[in-house]
């Protein structure tokens, strides 16, 4: 497999709810690395910077702050006018962080998901330059979904790192992604009867071969 020497990687998923902070949490505990949410919405006590600190257990300043947060659990272009604010796209610039240091940058929901009048999450990742790793079930349903994500991904030219399959274990699936996608499942998290930082840790070697990609094993 190629190392690629990327300055991190965004954690996208195929929908909300997909997992993508579950999956944030154990590759930051795997690859020690930063963890960064760009714009968050919903209540405080939904937020996924401290559930990513509850799980990998990782120091208070390996997490940015947020660059926006929004009260209201909707889509951030429509969470910012709720509260009368607008998101500068101009903004969003990857944060300074030392060159051994990886960061890894979770979207809000799926790929296309508006920031403003005119740029989604996938202008987004094209604008800080890092390649995508997409979150996505496991079972029935995820083919289309995770195809449509990649091809909405590569029509953007955002660098896709390959897919985590979240959920119980489905070959037919991975190798259907796999083979239509023309690319690679690299990890496959099972779900965890219990969230814990325990549990999260049982998965750290499921997550080598994204470790090998970053070339931080
Ligand atoms: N493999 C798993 N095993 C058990 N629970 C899981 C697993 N993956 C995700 N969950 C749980 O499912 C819920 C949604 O997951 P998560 O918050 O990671 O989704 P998300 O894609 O980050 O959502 P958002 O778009 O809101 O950021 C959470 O309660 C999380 O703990
Ligand atoms: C509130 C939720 N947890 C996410 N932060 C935002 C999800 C936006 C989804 C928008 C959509 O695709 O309809
Ligand atoms: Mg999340």
């Amino acid at each position: 497999m190629s190392k690629q020497l990327e300055k991190g990687v965004f954690i996208t998923g195929t929908d909300t709810g997909v997992g993508k902070t579950f999956a944030a949490a154990a590759l930051v505990k795997r690859l020690k690395a930063h963890y960064w949410k760009p714009v968050q919405t919903g209540p405080e006590e939904e937020h996924d910077a401290p559930e990513i600190q509850r799980l990998s257990c990782i120091e208070t300043d390996q997490i940015l702050p947020c660059l926006y947060s929004f009260p209201d659990p909707l889509s951030p272009h429509e969470a910012a006018k709720r509260v009368k604010q607008k998101i500068e796209f101009g903004h969003f610039k990857l944060p300074d962080i030392k060159s051994k240091e990886f960061l890894v940058v979770e979207g809000a929901g799926g790929v296309m998901v508006p920031l403003d009048d005119r740029h989604m999450m996938l202008d987004l990742m094209a604008q800080l330059e890092l390649p995508a790793l997409i979150v996505a079930r496991s079972g029935l349903g995820t083919i289309n979904h995770t195809l449509l994500t990649i091809t909405a991904l590569r029509n953007r030219g955002v660098k896709l790192a390959g897919v985590i399959l979240n959920g119980p274990e489905n070959k037919a699936n991975l190798e259907a992604i796999e083979q239509y996608g023309k690319t690679e499942v690299l990890a496959e998290l099972p779900f965890c009867t219990d969230v814990t930082p325990e549990s999260l840790g049982s998965l750290m070697p499921r997550l080598d071969r994204v470790a090998q990609y970053f070339g931080r094993e």
